[in-house]
């Protein structure tokens, strides 16, 4: 039908897998040199294709959403989920109910009733870092589990080791677990989907945790019902399932695992993002400083920033930018890759229906010929232009002047809420310390590591282990953090 686009050689069976194991985004960089910006894989005799510029993406991925937005059909994960988690289902009915759900509860209108949540938990972390600035990891951890389960079920969350978030996190990782690629055998032999079910111990275990999650979820889900018929009116994606009655109402099984399907892609991935800026700041002073003065010039030192300074701040915006495009958390959009649905033809390329379709996001966010020779460096000048004004974004960004939240129909849904949440991290741990580097005992400072850790099994791009010394800016921060606390606990009981 075509020729199809070249790729690196593979082996017998298995293709191009054993290749592609350790940061392949990098490796997908250098392919992309060698076969151009659309080249293939054989993962183990199933077609794929990586895209390796702005350009290819946005004209596939974003140009020709229709065709381009269906996901890799998994076997395990549709059993262990019941296909009820929308960002790994196909483009079925209940995705496009659950999408429009989540939009109607995340998108940029109405996601400004969850400023208050923000700016409450942002406090109390600074709260945090003041009182344990060693743990600051652990407090970034808390604050994006309580903020994501303040926004979707209305409970904030005082300990990262709360019982239920761990629950949920053992939950998160399970689902996603098993879409990572290579997790379940069964999916590169689809044949063994057909074995009975005493032979397949992976569906016994997927079966069996559909059951108890669905019992989580829905007891999860079922409280804010409670909560809300007992007339508590405090915003919440969990409480506007409940409210909004129509034809697209969701069951309490589907509204249940909407929410926790929320909570399982926005807690991680804003933390991470949050750890990456914290390393970003100790590599680079130089920005800190930028970034104090502007807080200085606008926030002044007697007040902490809120959500309403959000317009006011350019250069704390450029640094968010920045760290989503310097180290974007979900590199190919992690175990989301896209699927085409029927045959298509580009530039002279025959693309078969069911090709996996990966955008290289850290690919196209480094790439020099959109961001200039210095693309690997932490720069968030780059958004700015000679007023210190934001410039406008680069052409198929989508106005994010990175790819770090996706393409098509199936961009990340919490993207408004990420940017905001984001935002007022930033803000309040600048205007509140200096961030340096941690000392060792004879008095060295410890640099952390810019490259990327790859221990762990998180799906999610993290920093190695790091340490760092926050220290507050001036005498008066802790007065004024603790000041600021008591001036929202005491709006959120009137
Ligand atoms: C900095 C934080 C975040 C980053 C970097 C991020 C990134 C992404 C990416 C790369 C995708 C895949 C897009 C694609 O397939 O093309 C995605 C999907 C998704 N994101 Fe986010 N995300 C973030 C925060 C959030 C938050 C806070 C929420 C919700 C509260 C959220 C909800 C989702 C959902 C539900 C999907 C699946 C959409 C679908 O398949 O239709 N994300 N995100």
């Amino acid at each position: 039908k075509g020729i199809r686009p070249r790729g690196p050689p593979g082996l017998p069976f298995i293709g191009n897998i054993h290749q592609i194991r350790k940061h392949p985004w990098i490796t997908f960089m250098e392919w992309s040199k060698i076969y151009g910006p659309i080249f293939h894989l054989n993962i183990a005799g199933q077609d794929a294709i990586v895209l390796g510029s702005h350009k290819v993406a946005a004209d596939l991925l974003d140009r020709r959403s229709a065709i381009y937005s269906d996901r890799p059909r998994n076997i395990v994960t549709r059993i262990l989920t019941g296909d009820l988690v929308f960002a790994f289902t196909q483009i079925t009915p209940i995705w496009r109910r659950m999408r429009r759900a989540s939009h109607d509860a995340l998108g940029p209108k109405v996601s400004k009733t969850y400023h208050v949540l923000q700016e409450r938990e942002v406090v109390w972390l600074a709260d945090q870092m003041i009182k344990a600035p060693t743990l600051f990891r652990s407090h970034i951890q808390r604050t994006s589990a309580s903020l994501v389960m303040s926004i979707i079920y209305g409970t904030p969350i005082a300990d990262s080791e709360d019982p239920i978030i761990l629950e949920i996190q053992h939950f998160v990782d399970r689902a996603l677990g098993a879409a990572a690629p290579g997790a379940f055998i069964v999916e590169y032999f689809t044949w063994m989907q057909y074995l009975p079910r005493w032979m397949s111990g992976w569906r016994r275990y997927a079966e069996y945790w559909y059951e108890k999650d669905s019992a989580l979820l829905t007891g999860l889900f079922s409280g804010v019902q409670a909560r809300v018929d007992a007339g508590d009116n405090g915003p919440s994606v969990a409480a506007k399932l409940i409210k909004v009655q129509d034809q697209d109402s969701l069951s309490v099984l589907d509204s249940a695992w909407l929410s926790a399907t929320l909570y399982a892609a926005g807690a991680e991935t804003s933390a991470g993002q949050m750890e990456w800026f914290m390393v970003s700041m100790i590599l680079n002073p130089g920005v800190q400083k930028a970034a104090h003065t502007e807080m200085d010039n606008i926030i002044g030192r007697g007040r902490m920033p809120t959500l309403n300074d959000y317009d006011q701040l350019p250069y704390i915006r450029a640094i968010v930018k920045e760290v989503l495009r310097w180290r974007p958390v979900l590199p190919l959009g992690a175990c989301l890759p896209h699927r085409l649905s029927q045959d298509d033809w580009y530039d002279g390329y025959f693309l078969p229906k069911d090709t996996t379709v990966i955008p290289n996001i850290w690919g196209l966010n480094h790439d020099t010929t959109v961001y200039g020779s210095d693309a690997d460096t932490f720069r968030p000048e780059r958004h700015l232009d000679e007023a210190q004004k934001l410039k406008p974004a680069p052409k198929d960004t989508k106005e994010e002047s990175h790819c770090s939240f996706g393409f098509g129909k199936r961009v990340c849904v919490g993207r408004h809420v990420a940017n905001r949440t984001l935002f007022i991290e930033v803000a309040t741990i600048l205007w509140s310390f200096n961030i340096c580097a941690a000392q060792d005992e004879s008095g060295n400072f410890v640099m952390p590591s810019s490259e990327p850790a790859t221990e762990g099994t998180s799906l999610i791009l993290r920093p190695r282990v790091f340490g760092c010394e926050l220290i507050p800016r001036f005498s008066e921060v802790p007065t004024i953090i603790a000041h600021t606390m008591d001036v929202q606990n005491s709006d959120a009981t009137m």
